[in-house]
């Protein structure tokens, strides 16, 4: 049983060193939570610090003061990856191998049988629609087909949270629209989705709540409901950023 606060941000700081003279502040004072079950959208512009937020929050980098837990846990503790999915913006699949082989190795990460796995690798592939291309090697897919090879992948273990950077960017409509159909499927089965976009369509179509960064921090946060229409979100995006 996951907790009801599955991802916490409590009061985070973190400083990059450039070199030894130059220091870059990515996040100051952040605080949000995310309930279970929602899908919550962090937007912000260029350099707000929403990708250093993710990559806290997966254990890639270390935060310098503060307290995150994800799943109620340590980010990268092996009881809390378990329950945790990631979609990064540029997913490092291997060319050379199929897409089958692929979830196969995920599968055996995941602990399956091979009878489960491949059972397993039959609804993924359903599920994201690459049925037909699954014994082609990586290298002939496109990057809307890449794109949903890798949210297959992040899916294997069903995880109970799944984190996203940017996972609509760089796709044409019919591939956004495949992408956003499979998180909304994902969540209407009780699960938790983070993700960051500069796509504000796309965030306003499937977020419960929206969260702004703004220079390291969370500025605000909204319901989506209060939101009636994408240029209203725009409106409060600009505003936002511009104080
Ligand atoms: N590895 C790094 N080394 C040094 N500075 C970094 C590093 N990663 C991020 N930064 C700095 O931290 C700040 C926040 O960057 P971050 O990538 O988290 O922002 P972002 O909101 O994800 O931006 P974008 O929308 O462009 O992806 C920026 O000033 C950036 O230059």
């Amino acid at each position: 049983m996951l907790p009801n606060t599955p991802i916490q941000f409590e009061h985070v700081f973190k400083t990059y060193s450039i070199d030894i003279h130059n220091k870059s502040t990515a996040l100051i004072d952040l605080s949000f939570s995310v309930k279970q079950g929602e899908v919550f959208g962090i937007i912000g512009p260029n350099g707000a610090g929403k990708s250093t937020a993710l990559n806290i929050l997966l254990g890639f980098v270390f935060l310098d003061k503060g307290s995150v837990t994800i799943a109620g846990k340590r980010p990268n503790s092996t009881s809390c990856n378990l329950e945790v999915g990631y979609l990064a913006e540029n997913p490092c699949l291997y060319r050379n191998l199929t897409l089958t082989e692929h979830l196969r190795f995920a599968g055996t990460v995941a602990g399956y049988s091979s009878v489960a796995s491949r059972k397993r690798i039959e609804e993924l592939l359903f599920q994201v629609d690459l049925a037909h291309v699954a014994n082609k090697k990586i290298r002939h897919f496109s990057k809307g087909m890449t794109q949903r090879a890798a949210l297959a992948y992040a899916l294997f273990h069903k995880p109970k949270i799944l984190i996203l950077d940017e996972p609509m960017s760089g796709l044409d409509p019919v591939g956004r629209k495949m992408v956003i159909d499979i998180i909304c499927d994902y969540n209407k089965a009780g699960n938790t989705v983070l993700f960051c976009s500069h796509i504000l369509t796309d965030v306003q179509r499937i977020c419960d709540r929206i969260g702004i960064m703004n220079k390291g921090k969370m500025d605000q946060i909204l319901n989506s409901i209060d939101i009636t229409d994408e240029k209203n979100l725009e409106t409060i995006f600009i505003q936002t950023v511009s104080r």
